[in-house]
């Protein structure tokens, strides 16, 4: 395959039309509008996980922020913040009578019934791998998928995509979030022989290419499935275009830092749904056709067009990526070795005002 190098747009044009898809705030809107995301995770042995990406959905400005766990987790859950919206809702083999013998698309449907409300979904973080809990959750997604409802996989949500990847093979409206480890275990499943990012390293020559073949690769496996590699840059593609983050993180690697990002993208998937709405005005020149080419995007991104789904998708993943990096940066600035995953949870608001920035008609408000 030809590879295709990455975008070259820099980032500081990225940010400008991040700033694009960025709800104002005004007055006439209400409540839910700006965004309702739900996180789909938090089992027994995990409570941090969803908690982190549903606080970062919070903090990052969407209306409502709901988490959708496992029974023994949600007290925990409440117990952390009452701005979270904790629904006991995620069947195990603990909470159901017969676990070897379940009816899946039932034990789903108070979930499924959750779905008109939500704009996107975050699915993945602490789930854990309880049998009962995995064949549930690929339910939801089925229906998600159905519905077109945009949704993030992340950690053991992505165990169900390496399972069964035709779950999400072709989905446009999806954001695959592996890091180093769950990249490769994909990339097996899909029968994709890349190197790994350690060999990459060793083998010299221009490595950001490599990696961005690989995650390219690995891309169109998947149908063109939009995925954010996780490492030392991020590389983000969806099989025929490419962006690379390489902003500056920070050097502690507590756990953690990856919910941070998925609850991101939650939010920025809701506010992407709003822009193609035309929910506000965004003051971008009408755009007929659809970008396909990676031309195509760059030239969406480098002018004052409207924006296509595909170019949006690429967006959000970047901005982000950015956020979670630049929230990393700040938190570790402050705290050193000390810095755990709840520092960035407080830089989130920061670095989005650093890097984006509120939209002109709310600073008319402000
Ligand atoms: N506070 C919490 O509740 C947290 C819960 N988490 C949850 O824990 C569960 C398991 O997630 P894990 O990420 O541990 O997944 P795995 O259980 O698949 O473990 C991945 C392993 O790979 C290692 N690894 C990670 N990056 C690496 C790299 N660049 N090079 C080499 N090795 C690397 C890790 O140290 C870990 O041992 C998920 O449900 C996840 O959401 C984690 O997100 C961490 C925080
Ligand atoms: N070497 C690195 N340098 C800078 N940033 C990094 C590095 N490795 C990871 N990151 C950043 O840290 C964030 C989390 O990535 P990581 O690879 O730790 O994911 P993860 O293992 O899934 O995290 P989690 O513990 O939340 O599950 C991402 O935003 C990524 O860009
Ligand atoms: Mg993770």
């Amino acid at each position: 395959m030809e590879p295709v190098h990455h975008v070259t747009t820099s980032s500081k044009v990225l940010f400008r039309k991040v700033r694009n898809i960025v709800p104002p705030m005004l007055e006439k809107f209400h409540k839910g509008q700006l965004g309702r995301v739900a996180v789909i995770g938090g089992c027994v042995d995990y409570t941090g996980a969803p908690y982190f990406s549903a606080i970062a959905s919070a903090k990052l400005g969407c209306d409502m922020s709901h988490v959708l766990c496992e029974r023994s987790a949600a007290p925990v859950i409440k117990g952390y913040s009452p701005n979270l919206m904790v629904h006991p809702i995620l069947p195990s083999t603990d909470s159901v009578e017969n676990p070897k013998s379940i009816d899946a698309p039932a034990l789903a449907g108070p979930i499924i019934d959750m779905l008109s409300r939500l704009h996107a979904l975050v699915i993945g973080p602490g789930l854990g791998r309880d049998g009962v809990t995995l064949k549930v959750v690929a339910e939801v997604i089925k229906e998600a998928r159905s519905r077109s409802i945009p949704f993030v996989l992340d950690a053991d949500g992505l165990l169900i995509v390496t399972e069964d990847p035709s779950l999400v093979k072709g989905y446009k409206e999806c954001i695959l979030t592996p890091n180093v480890v769950e990249f490769g275990r994909l990339a097996k499943a899909l029968g994709i022989n890349t190197p790994s990012q350690a060999d990459i390293g060793k083998e010299g020559g221009d490595k950001t290419s490599k990696e961005s073949d690989a995650c390219q690769q690995l891309s169109n496996a998947l149908g063109g499935v939009t995925i954010v590699q996780k490492g030392p840059h991020d590389v983000i593609s969806n099989g025929t275009t490419s962006l690379i983050n390489d902003i500056k993180g920070g050097l502690k690697r507590s756990g953690g830092q990856g919910d941070t990002l998925t609850g991101s993208l939650g939010t920025l998937l809701a506010w992407r749904a709003a822009y193609h709405e035309k929910l506000w005005e965004s003051g971008e020149k009408e755009n007929e056709k659809e970008a396909e080419s990676k031309a195509d995007v760059q030239a969406e991104l480098e002018s004052d067009m409207r924006m296509s789904p595909g170019t949006t998708l690429l967006l959000a993943a970047w901005a982000g990526s950015s956020i979670t990096r630049e929230s990393s940066r700040q938190a570790f600035e402050a705290k050193g070795r000390s810095m755990q995953a709840s520092d960035l949870t407080d830089e989130v608001h920061k670095s989005f005002l650093k890097l984006i920035g509120e939209p002109e008609e709310s600073q008319a408000h402000l």
